[in-house]
């Protein structure tokens, strides 16, 4: 008798599927797990049917309690040598397939602080129970029957199964993010071509790669030398494979946007020139593919240039922990030539080579699933996104929810703009028929009616809202206490519009990451397309100044609207140039702090005394003559007296004259009289500085990889 003893902490259902699927049928598993360790109680009906399918011979065990849990006295026959738990304080349960368990839900005595409700993601999926969708969100079963009530669906019991889009409109509802596990069960798998990201430095031959990649396509030879369509396109190799490749902008205000690329990436191509090697943006494509758990293959470029030196970017990769393959690691590296097209061919072998390890399949049949890589809106057309299906197949006419927008699907194009009746694995493709403009990475599912599509949507949008009221007061709490010597943080409202979603979220969040201790940037309306009416409308009413990348200039009545009403409009086509401007107009809003600063310094040559004639008259008075050895004294300022180093009085001027004549400012080398205020004890020799406030305004900072901040 086979057996198996899972234990790894957090494991679930789908883990226990994913075991089931990849061991024999015929064998007897016996499968050791706790109730809301490995299989929760309710699941564990469903997933032993679902087992059964696989295995007759399955033995579900699974125990109350935690790590504990596994009978000891059981594990003993049948794993000898396994030690013994520290206490045998348990309740055994032993299930046969398909018998029911049953376990009381006792709802949680406390309720989720609501910063960790907002951050909290369920996983949710098809079928589940509403007593599973209560354990996972920490909600009351009773207040998500409730909700199920409101929002139109049947409520059964806790035990009955929901469906996905319900399940998600329902945890949506109570505050957390649903993250849908699609399982491909059962389905035909079928080989598909691998996704691949190219990354690496700012000018270190991402778009001339891709570009030289582009022109073995044999979609593009077919066309013509295309202007691309997409920000995707396949490279067909002779043996019959293709590779995917996505396009992404190098400049690291779109670091987000990459991150996102590597989430829908099967393999990332790290560019490194070779005469400049390793640079911060590559470590930090790096750490995108890592934090991805996406392979690299690397590709040296430049390699034609007489000062390159492949071996010692290889020797800085592998200092920097990548395991190339010339250094007994499994990361390939490969030498090219992005101008002088040497390479090309060892690259995509490299390419296919990683993908076949990686044994890439997907399910055909269903409904897609999809990942936007990019959205826009065509003045034709109405809004386009640029999907990349990973399963399924995506058909006209579907109804689908992108992100927090939904539409039916009313034309599928391929990567060279024609139109299409469906979109398979790996192929990227532009989708028309959306009724709003969805943001790159969101994911593209398909729903049963418009209804559905409708509701589902509506439920986004509401949790997007929330959670950015949320964020918003948050970020307003930062703002710090007027009794702390800090100057009050002021508010900038903008408004961000791009020609492209992709760009907007990239623009807004390099925007948002310039928010400092004085100037709380608050993004109120990021659109894509140009500046509208009712983004001026919006503007005044805010006093939000409108930023614009990328996008026509407004009509001569736009412009004039925004000049009547003040609002500053900050138009650039380079993403640098837009964030300078940025940078400065929050520059100029911010308070600043005041120091201070010594203007001048004069030396004490003399000393003079102005009897007060009566006691009605005032006491006497001193003044100091002297010269200024350095800067400018200012009669506005305050004056500090200083004797061998030591600071003895500061006060303000009383009076500043030059040859008898009472000035506002005597500057270097010139000799005046001085009476500081109440200071009668100038001694010959001493040291007199002039001292003035300046407002010390925030610096703006960028790296070399183009990231931008404020530094206050
Ligand atoms: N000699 C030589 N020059 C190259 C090669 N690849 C790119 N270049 C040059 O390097 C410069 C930068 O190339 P890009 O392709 O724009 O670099 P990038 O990484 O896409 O740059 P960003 O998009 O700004 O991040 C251009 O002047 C290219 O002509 C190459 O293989 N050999």
């Amino acid at each position: 008798m086979a057996w198996r003893v899972l234990r790894k902490k957090g494991t679930s259902a789908s883990f226990l599927n994913a075991f089931l699927s990849t061991h024999s049928k015929d064998a007897t598993h016996v499968i050791y797990g706790s109730f809301g360790q490995i299989l929760d109680s309710d699941v564990l009906p469903r997933v032993a049917a679902n087992a059964s399918v696989l295995s007759n011979n399955l033995t579900i065990r699974s125990f109350h309690a935690s790590r504990n849990m596994l009978t000891w006295r059981r594990k003993r026959e049948d794993a000898p040598g396994l030690k013994a738990p520290r206490k045998e304080k348990h309740v055994r349960r032993e299930t046969r397939t398909q018998a029911p368990v049953e376990t009381p839900y006792v709802p949680p005595r406390q309720k989720p602080s609501a910063k960790s409700f907002h951050d909290k993601t369920v996983e949710i999926f098809e079928g589940m129970t509403i007593l599973e969708l209560a354990k996972r969100t920490g909600a009351s079963i009773g207040s998500l029957q409730e909700i199920m009530k409101n929002v139109g669906e049947k409520v059964d019991s806790e035990f009955d199964p929901i469906s996905v889009d319900v399940a998600e409109l329902v945890a949506m509802e109570v505050g957390v993010n649903a993250r849908r596990l699609h399982s491909d069960e059962g389905a035909v798998l079928q080989p598909r071509a691998p996704v691949v990201t190219v990354m690496g430095h700012v000018d270190h031959g991402k778009t001339s790669l891709l570009d030289a990649l582009r022109q073995t396509s044999v979609a593009a030879k077919e066309a013509g030398g295309i202007t691309q369509h997409l920000g995707a396109f396949v490279v067909d190799m002779p043996s019959g494979a293709s590779i995917t490749f996505l396009d992404t902008p190098g400049h690291a205000a779109f670091s987000a946007m990459r991150a996102r690329g590597a989430a829908v990436t099967d393999i990332v191509v790290l560019v490194v020139a070779a005469d400049d090697g390793v640079m911060p943006q590559t470590l930090e494509a790096i750490s995108h593919a890592k934090a991805a758990n996406v392979p690299i293959v690397v590709a040296i470029n430049k390699c034609d240039k007489p000062s390159a030196d492949p071996q010692r970017v290889r020797i800085q990769l592998g200092s920097e922990g990548l395991p190339l393959e010339d250094l007994g690691g499994d990361v390939q590296v490969v030498e090219v030539s992005a101008t002088s097209k040497i390479g090309l061919d060892k690259l995509e072998e490299a390419l296919l080579l990683q993908a076949e390890m990686m044994d890439l399949k997907a399910r055909i049949d269903g409904p897609a699933q999809a990942y936007v890589v990019e959205a826009r809106v065509d003045r034709g057309k109405g809004p386009l996104a640029t999907a990349i299906v990973k399963s399924g197949t995506l058909l006209c006419g579907q109804h689908i929810v992108v992100g927090a927008a939904w539409g039916r699907i009313r034309t599928i194009r391929d990567m060279v703009g024609r139109a299409t009746e469906s979109g398979q694995p790996a192929m990227p493709v532009e989708i028309e028929g959306l009724k709003g403009v969805p943001m790159a990475g969101d994911d593209v599912t398909v729903v049963g009616s418009e209804e559905r599509a409708r509701m589902l949507s509506a439920g986004r949008k509401k949790k997007l809202e929330k959670d950015r009221l949320h964020k918003a007061s948050e970020m307003t709490t930062d703002i710090p206490d007027a009794s702390e010597e800090v100057p009050k943080r002021v508010e900038l409202p903008i408004i961000i519009k791009a020609d492209v979603q992709g760009t907007v979220q990239a623009v807004t969040d390099a925007v948002r990451s310039m928010n400092n201790a004085q100037v709380f940037v608050n993004v109120i309306h990021v659109g894509v397309g140009p500046i509208s009416e009712s983004d001026i409308d919006l503007a005044e009413a805010c006093g939000a100044c409108i930023v614009g990348f990328n996008i026509r200039n407004p009509p001569t009545a736009i412009t004039h609207a925004a000049n009547q009403a003040n609002i500053k409009i900050c138009l650039h086509r380079v993403i640098y140039h837009l964030l300078e401007e940025i940078g400065k107009y929050i520059i100029d809003k911010a308070p600043g702090t005041f120091e201070t600063k010594v203007a001048g310094e004069a030396e004490v040559l003399s000393i003079f005394e102005l009897k007060g004639r009566s006691k009605s008259k005032g006491p006497d008075i001193k003044i100091a003559g002297c010269r200024v050895v350095d800067g400018r004294f200012i009669k506005s300022s305050t004056m500090r007296l200083l004797r061998s180093g030591e600071i003895v009085f500061e006060g303000s001027c009383a009076s500043l004259k030059r040859e008898q004549q009472d000035v506002e400012a005597v500057s270097k080398g010139n000799e005046c009289g001085l009476v500081i205020q109440d200071c009668d004890d100038f001694q010959v020799g001493d040291i007199i500085q002039c001292l003035e406030q300046v407002n010390k305004k925030p610096k703006f900072v960028s790296t070399v990889g183009g990231a931008v901040r404020i530094e206050c």
